[in-house]
């Protein structure tokens, strides 16, 4: 359960105050996340997500995040905007966080994706990417492939307490990544962490696209070898039917094309996607608070992952 910040029932009735959306009926911590406190909040109005930025959300990029969720909801995306106030203002403090009031959305999150759930969750994709096309707002991804290793070195040798050998298992792949980095390829603002968990979906449609707090200017295909990362895998890291990574490239590759040097470099991609979420993983692992109420994300199932692309020859076999 991410919950970092408790937020009184005073508090959440002064901040529902400034709003025309009702006054308070319930309000529950979402059990799901890792990264943001998030409530489930009632009022008169409707439903409403209410979230406490934290940890790795810079406040000063909260009017990044907004600009791009408003411009890709004005073309036609379903994600959710945040509200303003009577006064105008989005971005507000609540038990001394940045926060937001957001739209809530119908659906839920697949744990074990269909071919067709793949296919249409990358096709909603490569629909964003479509209308990012012409947003020219940018931030510089603070996780991005410079930043692997002075993570790996902040985490150290505690990685070997996760499991043995860890360090030298990830700084081995991490230099072959570097090595093999693609620097020419298309660069555009990307979602970033488009996990099953951030696709809402009812049976196979696509519902809405959540949680924009990594989103970022990088290689646009990084955005599909992030996405098949997530999907093409069970929770723990094994491999699900070769047909839903397919889907995956299939759906995007329709939706909005792919070169065939983005293709080409899609395997090196995922293999740097493995190292992020690896990293970030072991460093919260070995971090999180002993009392914040959040379950922690296992680091190993990103180095199953990094195994599985090592040793595969295509992607699209994924
Ligand atoms: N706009 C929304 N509409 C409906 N549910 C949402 C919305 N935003 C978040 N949620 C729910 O809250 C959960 C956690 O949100 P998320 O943004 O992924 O958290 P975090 O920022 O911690 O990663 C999601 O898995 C989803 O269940
Ligand atoms: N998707 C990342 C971390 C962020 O998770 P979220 O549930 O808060 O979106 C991971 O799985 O490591």
């Amino acid at each position: 359960m991410a919950v970092y910040t408790q937020v009184s029932a005073e508090a959440l009735t002064d901040f529902l105050a400034r709003y025309d959306h009702g006054a308070l009926v319930s309000a529950k911590g979402i059990a799901e996340g890792v990264e943001n406190s998030n409530y489930m909040v009632d009022t008169t109005a409707g439903r409403y997500i209410l979230t406490l930025y934290e940890r790795r959300v810079a406040a000063g990029d909260l009017p990044f995040f907004m600009a791009m969720l408003d411009h890709v909801a004005a073309d036609g995306n379903l994600v959710p905007r945040a509200f303003a106030d009577r006064d105008g203002r989005v971005i507000q403090e609540l038990e001394g966080r940045p926060a937001c009031l957001i739209e809530f959305l119908s659906g839920v999150s697949v744990t074990r994706p269909t071919p067709s759930q793949a296919h249409a969750a990358a096709a909603a994709m490569g629909r964003m990417h479509h209308s990012l096309a012409n947003f020219t707002s940018q931030r510089a991804n603070t996780l991005g492939v410079d930043d692997w290793r002075p993570l790996l070195n902040r985490c150290g040798r505690s990685l070997d307490t996760i499991q043995a050998g860890l360090f030298d298992r990830v700084d081995t792949a991490l230099a072959a990544v570097e090595r093999d980095w693609p620097r020419d390829l298309a660069v555009s603002v990307i979602h970033a962490d488009l996990f099953p968990d951030n696709v809402l979906m009812l049976d196979d449609r696509v519902t809405g696209l959540i949680d924009f707090y990594f989103a970022c200017t990088d290689i646009r295909a990084y955005d599909l070898a992030v996405m098949h990362s997530a999907w093409a895998f069970d929770p723990a890291g094994e491999p699900l039917d070769p047909a839903v990574g397919r889907a995956l490239v299939a759906g995007y590759d329709g939706a909005f094309g792919l070169s065939a040097a983005e293709r080409a470099a899609l395997p090196v991609l995922a293999r740097g996607a493995c190292l992020r979420f690896l990293l970030t993983r072991a460093w919260d692992w070995l971090n999180t608070p002993a009392d914040a109420l959040v379950t922690r994300k296992d680091p190993l199932a990103y180095a199953r992952r990094l195994d599985w692309y090592e040793r595969s020859d295509g992607f699209d076999a994924g």
